[in-house]
């Protein structure tokens, strides 16, 4: 007899969140104010990262910025400062738990208390596997994947304490379907996103319905990462790559809206579905039409052309 209630009970859950979310797609939904929180952003200094830091300091946001580009960190930090809001920069090696950690502590001692925290910086090795020497590998899942488990456990537990706050994974579509030659990128944006959905999962568990999450996933951004990717030409003009701060505003307002996920642009819904629920050699035949199978072969000449000329190193 429970189990008949609970299952009504489940499905009027079900349809709510349904509607919830279709009508949320057409409406403009009520957007919290993050007015005088401490947001910490890392790869700050970089393309996304620093469009990061200008919309939370716009939304009145104090900021912790972390990169370790100095140069470009303080780049940011000034542009951000020019805002009004107080903004402090740390130099910081994201592959490396001990830098994690110790950073961590001083923005605690020197700072205060994070209660949004925008886990952005990401790395590819742009390299073929057989290629690519192993540290550049390793460095990837170490950036991108392992670093959310260390920033998790530097930051969530003041979250916790107040039952307050919002944890932003920027992972990617690549994190949702794959294709050939990212082999490094595409295992730790997947372990991102899964990463990202235990700890929500974790967080409602306990009823830390005060802790928010929110995971971003892109498709291709115009800021040079990959550079050259690209699909088949007549259907370039349908699925373009993002602008950064379309991606950026985009993802400002699920962040404030409080949505779980969103991908950007909403086409990139159909690869994530259709990779699930057709078999594979479907989804192959499409990867092939749409050029999304060799989509990643003009990226890495581009790499190896570029460290050849010793541009970056090799
Ligand atoms: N660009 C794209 O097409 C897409 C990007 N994304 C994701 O968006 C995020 C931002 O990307 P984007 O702005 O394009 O990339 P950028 O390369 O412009 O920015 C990344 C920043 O992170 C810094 N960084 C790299 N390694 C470390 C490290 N070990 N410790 C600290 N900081 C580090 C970089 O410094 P330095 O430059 O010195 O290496 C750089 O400043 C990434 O997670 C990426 O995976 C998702 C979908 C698409
Ligand atoms: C594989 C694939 C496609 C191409 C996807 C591309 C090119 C994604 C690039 C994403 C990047 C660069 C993410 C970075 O984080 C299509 C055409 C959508 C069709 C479905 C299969």
């Amino acid at each position: 007899m429970i189990i008949i209630v609970d299952l009504l009970l489940m499905l009027i859950d079900l349809t709510y969140s349904i509607l919830h979310a279709i009508i949320q797609t057409f409406l403009r939904p009520r957007l919290k104010c993050i007015d005088g929180e401490l947001c910490l952003i890392t790869g700050a200094g970089g393309a996304l990262g620093r469009l990061f830091a200008l919309e939370f300091a716009k939304e009145g946001s104090h900021l912790v910025l972390w990169d370790c580009n100095t140069a470009a960190n303080e780049q940011t930090a000034e542009m951000a400062r020019e805002l009004g809001v107080q903004v402090h920069a740390y130099t910081v090696d994201l592959s490396k738990r001990l830098s994690i950690y110790e950073t961590a502590d001083r923005v605690r001692a020197e700072v205060g208390e994070v209660s949004i925290l925008v886990n952005n910086a990401g790395v590819v090795a742009g390299r073929r596997l057989l290629d690519c020497p192993d540290e550049l590998l390793e460095r990837t899942m170490l950036v991108n994947c392992h670093a959310l488990f260390w920033m998790t456990k530097a930051f969530l537990p003041q979250m916790k304490e107040k039952n307050h706050g919002h944890l932003v994974t920027i992972a990617s579509a690549l994190g949702l379907f794959s294709t050939a030659c990212v082999e490094d990128y595409c295992a730790s944006k997947f372990g991102a996103v899964g990463f990202h959905e235990s700890l929500t999962h974790d967080l409602l568990a306990e009823d830390m319905n005060g802790i928010k999450t929110t995971l971003v996933c892109p498709y291709i951004v115009d800021t040079g990462m990959f550079a050259g990717c690209e699909i088949r030409k007549e259907l370039r003009s349908l699925i373009p790559p993002l602008e950064p701060l379309y991606t950026v505003q985009e993802s400002m307002k699920a962040i404030l809206g409080e949505q779980q996920m969103i991908c950007i642009p909403r086409i990139m819904y159909i690869p994530f579905l259709t990779r699930a629920l057709l078999p594979w050699e479907a989804n192959l035949a499409t990867y092939r039409f749409m050029g999304g199978d060799k989509c990643m072969l003009p990226f890495i000449k581009n790499v190896e052309l570029k460290t050849s000329n010793g541009h970056i190193k090799p």
